[in-house]
């Protein structure tokens, strides 16, 4: 069966529509539509050197595979015209635009699923929206209390108890009904979404040394131990809390699943360090298929040729495989 799926260009000024472009230079088995300023991509085209047809989406033809250099577009207008590289505030209301009709268009089953080339969430808060994130947008969009970052490649999985926290707030935000939520999810996403069936997680500690018995630090005794061990009568298979210095090397690995960071730059640094490029990141526990791009807009590379598209079509791949596992 040939699937949709709606791809956000992103950032204008970075390298989303670069990506959007240099993929549809291939044949794609499945429909690509991309949700962007026609001319925006045209001009980018343009700049890189690249033939682009553009086919304007339409609602009421079937998918088809996508042809080499054709971009199906579904169209949102820019506020301003855009120079690659360089920002804009009046245009962060357009790429919020982008997120919307992307994940209005998943909830009302246009498309398989969403995903999504990078955004700049500085220039969308200069424009007085507080923005921290495509992953909290979606959970505030879909009304859902959780969901969970997870950032994969075909032999690593890293998910995050907290998400886009300044450092300072992240020990207040490690409870026990976060930790429970965010596993709960993980591990019934890794069933329904990747066919694991009974997945085994692997659970960071917050402190250096998971707190080394308390003595740097009491959230492991305090909190995540208790908590883990609840989740273990409920049958889930954990192991941890493990110091995460050495939770990522091959012994403990080669046994796991997944892995549950208790915040972001404690996993995502491991997981780009392992893999950058051929990584998606997906947004667990929301009523839509959403993946992503494992980097971010890239403004010094806007208009040059030089981004790489591996981690957006590693993003297309996993969403496929994702729709593919649900139907
Ligand atoms: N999925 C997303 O929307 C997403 C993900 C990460 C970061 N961001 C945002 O992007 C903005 C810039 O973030 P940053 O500078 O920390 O990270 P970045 O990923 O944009 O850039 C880091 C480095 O990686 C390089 N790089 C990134 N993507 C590349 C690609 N596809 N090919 C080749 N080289 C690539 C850049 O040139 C730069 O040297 C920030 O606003 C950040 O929040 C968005
Ligand atoms: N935390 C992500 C990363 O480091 O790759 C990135 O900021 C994107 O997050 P959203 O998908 O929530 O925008």
């Amino acid at each position: 069966m040939t699937l949709r799926l709606a791809i956000t260009a992103g950032e204008p000024a970075g390298i989303g529509p670069d990506l959007c472009i240099q993929i549809a230079q291939q044949v794609h088995a499945h429909e690509l539509v991309v949700i962007a300023d026609p001319q925006l991509l045209q001009q980018r085209a343009a700049l890189l050197g690249l033939p682009l047809s553009i086919r304007l989406y339409n609602d009421a033809e079937a998918p088809r595979p996508s042809c080499a250099g054709e971009l199906c577009v579904c169209p949102v207008a820019l506020a301003q015209p855009v120079v690659a590289g360089q920002l804009q505030v009046a245009n962060s209301h357009y790429v919020l635009e982008t997120l919307r009709v992307a994940v209005q268009g998943a909830l009302d089953k246009r498309w398989a699923g969403i995903v999504t080339a990078p955004v700049h969430k500085g220039i969308i808060n200069d424009a007085g929206i507080a923005f921290s994130g495509h992953t909290e947008y979606f959970r505030d969009y879909c009304g859902v209390k959780e969901v969970v970052m997870m950032l994969a490649t075909s032999d690593l999985r890293v998910a995050l108890v907290t998400t886009h926290l300044p450092l300072k707030d992240v020990p207040a935000a490690i409870t026990p009904e976060r930790i429970k939520r965010v596993t709960r999810i993980l591990h019934n996403d890794l069933v329904t979404f990747f066919g694991i069936p009974a997945p085994h997680i692997l659970v960071a500690g917050l402190n250096p040394h998971a707190g080394e018995d308390g003595h740097l630090g009491r959230e492991e005794l305090d909190v995540i131990i208790p908590t883990l061990n609840d989740l273990r009568a409920e049958g889930l298979h954990l192991t941890g809390p493990l110091p995460a210095d050495t939770l990522y090397t091959p012994k403990h690995l080669q046994h796991a699943d997944a892995t549950l960071a208790m915040y972001h730059d404690q996993g995502l640094p491991v997981l780009k360090f392992h893999g950058f490029g051929r990584a998606a990141n997906i947004t667990l526990g929301l009523p839509v298929i959403r993946t992503s791009v494992d980097h971010g807009t890239a403004l010094d590379l806007a208009g040059s040729g030089k981004a790489d598209a591996g981690s957006l079509l590693t993003a297309i791949d996993v969403a496929l495989h994702m729709a593919a596992h649900h139907v």
